[in-house]
């Protein structure tokens, strides 16, 4: 896999030479050709993806696609399929890809063909998912399970999260999904405060099992529960664990018959194709949980085997090291029309941040040149009543994804056709703009003076030309879920392979975490700290005088 300073291409110095005349490009005039709009979107299967509304004209996008080429991302996308420890500082391969792979052909890690074991599981989890869907899992008191509360953190909880609410109208009538994240006693105590013990099944949800949140909040679990069914025995009918430790796990108290595993080739934040979706699966049943993995491979074989100028995980990724490096945009709005996909912007977060919030490319340098966007976003029609004034108005350049289903799970009267105007216009509104003189004739025309014109007109002018991609989706399905997912992965992939970084590991969360154990113990008494800077120490004293 090719390691090169991206800078030093030719075509990122042709990048760098045009951007500047380009960098104040306006969209709309880019289409006076009449074929920019059937040109600059793919169609995939019940997705399109339009990405005309951006400055990018045909010089760019071949020099965006010649940058690819000189990098030889080919090689970098093969050495992921084929196993390669491409996690250069974990010395791992990375094989989420494999988790899905619907063909079964053998995929290799350290000679080891993974697929066995990638099958064995999953069987498992079909057979456990079967049972909890079909009421078949009793409880300690020979009830059926009817909450499902997963306890674990950033990669062992976003994904299910994000895809249970995602799929909601695929849920399983008979049971109520409940995720407790947080270390804040707040989320387990509120979480225990809507379930019963007899009726209710924990997955302890940890790659490492050794996280220090998820342990405190599965400790926690147990021994509610414990409080009310006495005999531990009964544990193993209400504690299951999504795990590689299977040391830890035992260690813990769970049977490791109850444990399903995945495998240090699968990062957290790309693991919820494996054992980390079991509460997927039992949420939504295991053959929607099949056919999300399905979605998933049918994008994996886009990406790997179609051309880049017709790619899409290629172009976004190309699209956004255009606007991050060349036009200065330093975060990226996912702006998902699909109030089921209210929790795909976070999810993405980690994605996105904890893979490509790097400083340090894989020759152990500090970059020259910016890398991974700040990812947020909340659903449409909401952000347009929070933060679009900033889009449309603001000073900072923010390039958006607007996603949406052609067809609503909910078809309430017109609401559907009026999240969908609003979806088409703010992508009209952000590229057009209304210049002044449109707004003068306006206001004058609503009979306002030419003094208070005059005044408030320039307050009235929207700039447009701020760049957006658009992804409609037939539905939102199991299917086209996955592969909006897979989607985004590898966007994430190949700009992390364009910026020579290192796109799976997360040295960066490790810092706080050993220095928060290291004041754990100091906060158990009233005695003052002095170890610390004056700040730390100042409130760390002022806690624990308020605390008394
Ligand atoms: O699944 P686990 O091992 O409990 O890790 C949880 C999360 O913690 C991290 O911040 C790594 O420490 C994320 O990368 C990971 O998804």
């Amino acid at each position: 896999m090719k390691s090169q300073n991206p800078t030093t291409t030719q075509a990122w110095q042709r990048l760098a030479n045009f951007s500047e005349t380009k960098k104040n490009q306006q969209i709309k005039t880019l289409f006076s050709d009449p074929s920019r709009f059937d040109k600059f979107s793919i169609k995939w299967e019940d997705v399109l993806v339009d990405f005309s509304k951006n400055r990018l004209d045909d010089e760019t996008m071949q020099a965006l696609l010649d940058l690819a080429v000189e990098l030889d991302l080919k090689s970098a996308i093969e050495a992921m399929f084929r196993g390669e420890k491409i996690n250069g500082t974990e010395g791992r391969a990375v094989l989420h890809t494999a988790l899905r792979n619907r063909s079964n052909k053998p995929v290799f890690a350290e000679g080891k063909d993974v697929m066995p074991e990638v099958n064995a599981v999953l069987a498992q989890m079909k057979a456990f998912a079967d049972q909890v869907s079909q009421g078949d899992w009793l409880g300690y008191t020979g009830k059926p399970i009817k909450s499902l509360v997963n306890i674990g953190i950033g990669g062992s909880d976003l994904g299910p999260v994000m895809v249970t609410e995602a799929l909601k109208p695929y849920q399983n009538p008979n049971l109520e999904v409940f995720f407790v994240s947080n270390v804040d006693g707040t989320h387990m105590a509120e979480t225990l405060k809507r379930v019963d013990p007899e009726t209710t099944l924990f997955f302890i949800a940890s790659k490492t099992f050794t996280t220090q949140e998820t342990m405190t909040n599965a400790h926690t679990a147990r021994s509610w529960f414990l409080e009310k069914a006495k005999d531990g025995a009964a544990v193993a009918k209400h504690f299951v664990a999504l795990s590689t430790n299977a040391k830890a796990v035992a260690e813990f108290g769970i049977d490791t018959k109850n444990m399903f595993a995945f495998w240090d080739w699968v990062g957290g934040r790309y693991s919820l194709w494996s054992a980390i979706g079991l509460p997927i699966a039992c949420a939504i049943g295991f053959d929607n949980f099949e056919a999300l993995l399905t979605g998933a491979h049918a994008m994996d074989l886009h990406f790997r085997h179609e051309p880049f100028e017709n790619n899409i995980p290629v172009v976004l990724a190309l699209i956004g090291i255009w606007n991050c490096n060349f036009l200065g945009a330093t975060s990226e709005a996912i702006l998902p029309y699909d109030q089921y996909l209210h929790r795909f912007a976070a999810y993405f977060q980690q994605g996105n941040m904890e893979s490509n919030g790097k400083y340090i490319s894989r020759t152990g340098e500090k970059v020259n040149y910016t890398t991974g966007p700040i990812i947020w976003g909340e659903p449409g029609t909401n952000g347009q009543h929070a933060f679009y004034q900033l889009i449309h108005q603001g000073t900072h350049l923010i390039p958006c994804d607007f996603i949406a289903p052609a067809i609503s799970h909910n078809p309430v009267g017109d609401h559907h056709v009026k999240l969908l105007s609003n979806f088409f216009a703010q992508t009209e509104a952000l590229m057009n703009g209304k210049s002044l003189e449109e707004v003068k004739s306006e206001m004058a025309k609503a009979g306002k003076s030419t003094s208070e014109i005059d005044q408030i007109a320039p307050h009235r002018v929207f700039e447009g030309n701020r760049p957006t991609n658009s992804i409609l989706i037939k539905q939102i399905t199991p299917y086209t879920l996955g592969a909006l997912i897979a989607m985004y992965e590898h966007k994430i992939f190949v700009q992390g392979v364009l910026w020579n970084i290192y796109s799976f590991d997360q040295w960066g969360v490790e810092l706080g975490k050993v220095l928060a154990n290291a004041i754990l113990p100091e906060l158990k008494d009233a005695s003052p700290v002095s170890s610390h800077d004056a700040s730390t120490n100042g409130l760390i004293n002022a806690y624990k005088g308020m605390r008394g």
